[in-house]
């Protein structure tokens, strides 16, 4: 058996309205009082504004609330953005930061991805770091080289098993209902692994978490969840149904 528990963690992404959001909640809370539970940590990651809401409608079961980004510094003239210390108050106990669409759209470095975790770390919170090749990159022959790159320049100082999660998305892979296959998958999780214990020591890397990402759903969850080196899942559109979002928990 692992020593890694599995994490199943749902990005909501820029979707949902306040009622919406309170549906999905309220749905997910209703399925972990009603049982049976999955056997794994489980989180969501609404939009900013839908994180008090939907941590209240979560009070009082074990489903974890998280936040899709943060910015490196605690405070400050930065208009729009939301400090990592102020996500902890809210209750969030994790932030997802340096996902694809974050570098894609607004231009995130690896090493301003690695000064929000750091950010991320500071306040407590666990940093989940996205790391992933393009299509282009991976027809190239780069996959390795991209993953282990970005990987290295994203880690943020002081990182360990607890307060640390990778997320492997291979961006080709994201909201396109094209997953990779499970060799693809466990191909590049060893790597990222192999990484981890160059980077962090062995010890460390043999107990830290390495979730998949992109078109993940309940019917390719078994199967990608029982590779060796997959240790969860960030799950974007199946985490918007509370059905397929249990589905793929109880699947790992
Ligand atoms: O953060 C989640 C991923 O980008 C995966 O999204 P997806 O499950 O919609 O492909």
């Amino acid at each position: 058996m692992s020593i890694r528990r599995k994490l199943i963690a749902g990005n909501w992404k820029m979707n949902g309205l306040k009622a919406d959001s309170a549906e999905l909640a309220s749905a997910l809370a209703a399925r972990w009082n009603a049982g049976p539970r999955p056997d794994c940590d489980l989180l969501v990651c609404p939009p900013f504004p839908l994180i008090v809401p939907v941590a209240a409608a979560l009070a009082g079961t074990a489903i974890a609330v998280g936040a899709q980004d943060c910015h490196a510094k605690t405070a400050g003239a930065h208009t729009g953005d939301v400090a990592a210390p102020l996500l902890a108050d809210l209750g969030c106990t994790a932030v997802i930061v340096g996902h694809s669409e974050r570098r894609a759209d607004h231009g995130e470095s690896d090493s301003a991805v690695k000064a929000k975790a750091e950010a991320a770390l500071a306040a407590g919170l666990i940093a989940i770091v996205c790391v992933g090749e393009t299509l282009e990159q991976r027809e190239a022959g780069r996959t390795l080289e991209v993953n282990t790159s970005q990987l290295r320049g994203s880690l943020p100082a002081g990182a360990t098993a607890a307060n640390l999660v990778i997320a492997y998305e291979p961006v080709w892979a994201i909201g396109t209902g094209r997953v990779a296959t499970p060799a693809q998958a466990q191909e590049v999780h060893a790597v990222l692994r192999a990484e981890l214990i160059a980077l962090l020591g062995a010890e460390t890397a043999a107990a830290t978490r390495i979730l998949y990402g992109g078109s993940m759903k309940p019917d390719n969850a078994t199967e990608l969840l029982s590779l060796p080196d997959v240790d969860g899942g960030l799950i974007g559109g199946a985490s918007l149904k509370a059905a397929d979002f249990w589905a793929i928990a109880t699947a790992g």
